[in-house]
């Protein structure tokens, strides 16, 4: 199968490493200075699972078409829709779309573009950052990522990116619920992101205290009466499931919003958190923790662009 990771960053450059790693036909799609610098360095990724130097097959948005068969979308939801332009001529009438962000809003997005057919689920589990030095970090050892057709069906080309998955040194998960998987780690996303961006800590002090702890339960709920509102397709009880969760991880565990905020880079609040409060709004659902932390994400947006 030929693949295409779009966009060498944290999770692009790892889930793409790994798949080089095994063998398979990787490519990535890069823009003209991370090529210069994987050029020179090549491909490291410094990982909890071993670590790897690769040397990429890369391409930029100039480079003479050619069609993929399966096309991984590993950009910020802030960069997608340049994104898409510039992969537009690598995706062909049978191609898949493989979207690895947070959140939801991108479906849409990615489907208005592509179109039902090419766009499938996925969503991933993995804690990495990039280096200064352009490294691939990978900080704690789940290496998680869940795909799947949105409709559940085990289609033949569904098969097919199992086989080529299938044998690489990180967890590949498909999935006959992918689009309950996504609502499912949206919610934890969303909350974690959300309480460790706005206390500037990584989990473990926050869930030890017990208003942390109340803080992260109110949180969830909150986010789940939204969700219960708009029909998104989540199981009862998914609350409780995702606190247990966000208690069960390591007291160093941080979010990959929260990373972006100790390097001065922009987050993805407003395709988060600033989504689900439009939702509740347009609802008529109180969520005044939510407020607060969107009001936290927001001034510090509006300063970081201040600073520029
Ligand atoms: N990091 C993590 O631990 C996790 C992240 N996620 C989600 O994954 C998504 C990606 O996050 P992450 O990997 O951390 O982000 P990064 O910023 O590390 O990576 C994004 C990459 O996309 C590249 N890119 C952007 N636009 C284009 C384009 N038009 N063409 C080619 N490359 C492009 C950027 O390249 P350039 O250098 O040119 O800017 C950058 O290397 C987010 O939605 C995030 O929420 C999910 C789970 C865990
Ligand atoms: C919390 C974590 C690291 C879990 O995968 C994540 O998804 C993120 O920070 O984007």
């Amino acid at each position: 199968m030929k693949i295409l990771i779009v966009g060498a960053g944290a999770i692009g450059g790892y889930f793409g490493g790994r798949l080089l790693e095994k063998g398979e036909d990787v490519t990535f799609l890069v823009r003209e200075k991370r090529r210069e610098k994987l050029e020179q360095t090549g491909l490291n990724i410094s990982s909890k699972n071993g670590d790897l130097q690769l040397t990429p097959k890369l391409i930029t948005k100039e480079d003479p078409n050619q069609v993929f068969d399966v096309v991984l979308i590993s950009t910020k939801s802030y960069q997608l829709e340049h994104a898409i332009k510039d992969v537009e001529p690598f995706v062909g009438p049978e191609t898949m779309v493989l979207p690895l962000l947070n959140g939801i809003a991108h479906m849409q997005t990615l489907i208005e573009a592509f179109g039902e057919e090419r766009v499938i689920g996925g969503l991933c589990f993995i804690e990495t950052t990039l280096g200064e030095d352009g490294t691939i970090v990978q900080t704690s050892p789940v290496n998680q990522l869940i795909y799947g057709e949105r409709t559940g069906e085990q289609t033949e080309r569904i098969q097919k990116l199992e086989k080529s998955f299938t044998g690489t040194k990180a967890d590949f998960v498909k999935s006959d619920n992918i689009n309950q998987e996504m609502w499912h780690k949206y919610l934890f996303i969303t909350t974690m992101s959300g309480i460790t961006s706005m206390m500037e800590m990584p989990i473990g002090p926050i869930k030890e205290l017990e208003s942390g702890q109340q803080t992260i339960k109110t949180f969830l709920v909150e986010l789940v009466a939204i969700m219960e509102k708009i029909d998104a397709p989540i199981q009862k009880g998914i609350a409780e499931v995702q606190l247990k969760r966000i208690n069960s991880m390591s007291a160093e565990m941080k979010s990959s919003m929260q990373r972006d905020i100790e390097k001065f880079q922009p987050t993805e609040f407003e395709h988060l958190q600033g989504y689900l409060l439009l939702r509740a709004k347009e609802k008529a659902v109180q969520t005044p923790i939510l407020e607060l932390i969107y009001t936290k994400l927001k001034l510090y947006e509006q300063n970081l662009y201040a600073d520029k």
